[in-house]
């Protein structure tokens, strides 16, 4: 499924351009980010990049019904214990009974929720649930991971811990592509960011030129919190 090239996308809705002339390419390597002030367009290309949407313009190859797992801000877990939740997408996948067992007992063990397998899912905690959601998406080890501000809603704690598991997920081969709003979170994961500012890319590249010298005034005044929409 790599590399997915993005050319010259455009997408809007209710007649208001969201993202204009939108060109990337996403190849193996550490995780992408994709970064920008509210509103800027994150989670529409984040959906475009996976498949949820479709643009209105331009191309994305390979062509495909979805190009990857997704992981939302705030899971959707099957009413079924955690065990259930992993080992399902496992079946419908085809793998056969034994993998499936194996791939779920380690993907609990993991993300620190073998003790859990049992519980209803849905009455985890929400750092729990997303943890199940992040073991869950990575027990299919996707060639991609797209991620929509997977710690939008959790303490610095859980936050923490999400973090080293996308880590561990990026180690193993799996292309992290994800959106947040933490910088710090940013500084700590990317390899890559694109920057985008009303719709538009302004600056893609490596993460540490992008941090530590900014090309864009747009992305300089991001970095100290000066860029709000
Ligand atoms: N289905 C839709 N209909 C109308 N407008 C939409 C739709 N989806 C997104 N938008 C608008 O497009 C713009 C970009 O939305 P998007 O959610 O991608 O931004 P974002 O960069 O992820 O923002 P945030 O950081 O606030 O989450 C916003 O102004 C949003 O209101």
């Amino acid at each position: 499924m790599l590399p997915i090239e993005a050319e010259a996308l455009s997408y809007a809705a209710g007649g208001v351009a969201i993202l204009q002339d939108v060109s990337l390419r996403i190849e193996a390597g550490p995780p992408l980010l994709i970064l920008g002030p509210n509103g800027a367009g994150k989670s529409v290309l984040l959906r475009l990049l996976h498949g949820l949407l479709r643009p209105g313009r331009g191309r994305i190859t390979p062509e495909a019904p979805t190009r990857g797992a997704m992981v939302f801000q705030r899971p959707v877990l099957l009413r079924r214990s955690v065990g259930a939740n992993i080992r399902y997408p496992l079946a419908l996948a085809g793998l056969p009974w034994a993998e499936r067992r194996r791939r779920a007992a380690a993907a609990l063990e993991e993300v620190g929720l073998a003790a859990l397998a049992d519980r209803p899912a849905r009455r985890l905690s929400g750092g729990e649930q997303q943890r199940l959601a992040l073991a869950r998406a990575a027990a299919l080890a996707p060639p991609v991971l797209f991620l929509d501000e997977p710690c939008a809603s959790l303490d610095p704690a859980a936050t923490r811990a999400v973090e080293e598991i996308i880590a561990g997920i990026a180690a193993r081969g799996t292309k992290i592509v994800m959106t947040t709003h933490d910088l710090g979170q940013a500084r700590r994961l990317a390899g890559e960011v694109v920057f985008l500012h009303r719709g538009r890319v302004v600056e893609a590249g490596p993460a540490r030129p992008f941090f530590n010298g900014p090309a864009s005034a747009e992305a300089a005044a991001f970095l100290q919190g000066d860029l709000l929409w």
